[in-house]
């Protein structure tokens, strides 16, 4: 058993309340590897940003729990070898019961996610409250969910999205405790949010998604004013990463993501953390394509994956400084 505390990471407590009174939202980046991890904290540290590293449960499988969370230890140490030492949370995306979710606060996590959206309402709440007694007992923050994602989510597969009833918000938060609430008002998981069939299209024929459910988010805000609100699936898929990966031989088709004046709009309201992972990945994968595309003679790791980390790097500055506004708040 290990506190967080001894590892110098921090809850998200203080920084959500800094962040709904100062209108912005902080960054909570996925993570499954070394190049991501030092990505996401050179990005915040040159941009002087708290930041949220999560662990999935296939980031734990992929990288081996035990080694993310000293990666995040590390973390913490390499923000202050960079030159500022930023708030570091680590938190478990999508805990999906209440054994990983322990397993993780024994571990040395600062925040956990329960996410029963999935289950009836009733055991949503029962499950969601068993995990707050535990963690609020070593002072890690709990992040709960009401309404579903469409799209896969925790191997789960919804067709529909399930928008949050704001009608339920208060007996929720209530009733379990949690210290945050994931919301359903139209984004997803993934790089296809929505199909063209869904968009219309601009002068230039560019495809524009339908707008997230703000009256909904409004409605939970008046239900439960400065309660810290998380929106899941905010990517935004860059098109130029999109067009790179094709060019390079790649095939992704229809990827369609949340327009970025959407998410500063969402960041300046209730909305304190914004989930980002596949706008990485493309990064990533931009980079890396076209550097084997390129040096076909190139084959040290370093060549590509320098590239990769360094696109990173440059993304998840663009999202501090000009979508989420938590640039320079750390
Ligand atoms: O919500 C997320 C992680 O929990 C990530 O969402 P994206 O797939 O839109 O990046
Ligand atoms: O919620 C999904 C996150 O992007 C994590 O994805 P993953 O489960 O493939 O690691
Ligand atoms: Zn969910
Ligand atoms: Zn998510």
């Amino acid at each position: 058993m290990v506190s967080y505390k001894e590892l110098g990471l921090v809850n998200t407590k203080e920084l959500f309340k800094k962040a709904i009174e100062g209108k912005y939202a902080i960054p909570a980046f996925n993570f499954n590897n070394l190049e991501q991890m030092q990505a996401i904290i050179a990005a915040c540290v040159e941009t002087k940003s708290p930041v949220i590293l999560q662990v999935s449960s296939g980031a734990r499988k992929y990288a081996n729990q035990t080694l993310l969370r000293y990666m995040a230890q590390g973390a913490v140490e390499y923000a202050k070898e960079l030159g500022y030492a930023i708030p570091v949370v680590l938190h478990l995306d999508h805990g999906d019961s209440f054994e990983l979710c322990k397993d993780c606060i024994d571990m040395g996590f600062s925040s956990v996610m329960i996410d029963g959206s999935h289950f009836p309402y009733e055991e949503n709440i029962a499950l969601t409250k068993k995990v707050v007694e535990y963690a609020h007992a070593h002072d890690v923050t709990v992040e709960g969910e009401l309404g579903v994602l469409a799209g896969v989510e925790d191997d789960v597969v919804a067709e529909h999205h399930t928008y949050t009833q704001p009608e339920e918000v208060v007996d929720f938060v209530t009733r379990t405790g949690v210290d945050s609430l994931a919301i359903s008002i139209g984004t997803s998981h993934g790089a296809n949010k929505f199909t063209p069939a869904q968009c219309t299209r601009d002068a230039n024929g560019v495809l524009i998604p339908p707008p997230l459910r703000f009256d909904i988010l409004e409605e939970i805000e008046k239900q439960i004013p400065g309660f810290p609100i998380v929106l899941h699936g905010s990517s935004s898929v860059p098109q130029e990463y999109v067009e790179t990966i094709n060019k390079f031989g790649g095939a992704l088709k229809d990827s369609i993501g949340i327009p970025e004046e959407q998410l500063r709009h969402a960041a300046s309201s209730a909305v304190c953390k914004i989930n980002i992972d596949s706008d990485g990945r493309l990064a990533m994968t931009a980079a890396v394509r076209e550097v084997l595309a390129t040096k076909p003679g190139e084959f040290d790791p370093r060549k590509y994956l320098g590239p990769a980390r360094d696109e990173l790097k440059k993304l998840y500055m663009h999202k501090t400084v000009n979508v989420l506004g938590s640039a320079g708040k750390a």
